[in-house]
């Protein structure tokens, strides 16, 4: 079975968390979701909440899915978790955070593979507009 990794689509009013990478080389200053590997034996939530203790120093409540399942190399596929904090988070192994609305998406230099994801995002960020249900 594929290997999971986990990133947060961490939303507060309306934005969500990107986090610029220092490593490895090729990806240093390209932008992704934290998150990181589900370890054995661990669930995704479980996962989830404790890369995101580690790499910004947040408790978060981990919400549903969203977007597609991404596939990685090395056989591991990328999911993508909403996910809440009460905290302020700090960059603790990223060298950058910045807060992005639905309008800005295209605004950092994303990983390849999560380019895959931002419609997905741009949905999540956005106020659900009038009903399209007849009336
Ligand atoms: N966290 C995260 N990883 C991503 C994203 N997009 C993407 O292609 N990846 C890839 C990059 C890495 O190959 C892998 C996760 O690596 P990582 O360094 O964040 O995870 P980790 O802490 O568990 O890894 P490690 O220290 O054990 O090497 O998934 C994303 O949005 N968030």
């Amino acid at each position: 079975m594929d290997r999971v990794v986990v990133g947060a689509a961490l939303v507060r009013d309306g934005r969500v968390l990107a986090a610029r990478r220092t490593r490895p080389a090729a990806a240093a200053g390209r932008w992704e979701l934290p998150g990181g590997a589900v370890e054995p034996g661990e669930d995704e939530a479980t996962a989830l909440a404790r890369e995101l203790r580690e790499e910004l120093a947040v408790a978060v409540v981990v919400g549903d899915r969203v977007g597609p399942e991404v596939p990685l190399p090395g056989e591991r596929v990328l999911r993508i978790r909403a996910c809440a904090t009460a905290g302020e988070p700090t960059a603790l192994e990223h060298d950058a955070l910045r807060w992005l609305g639905p309008d800005e998406l295209d605004d950092v230099d994303w990983l390849d593979t999560d380019r895959a994801v931002l419609p997905a995002l741009a949905d999540l960020l956005r106020p659900p507009g009038p009903s399209s249900a007849p009336s």
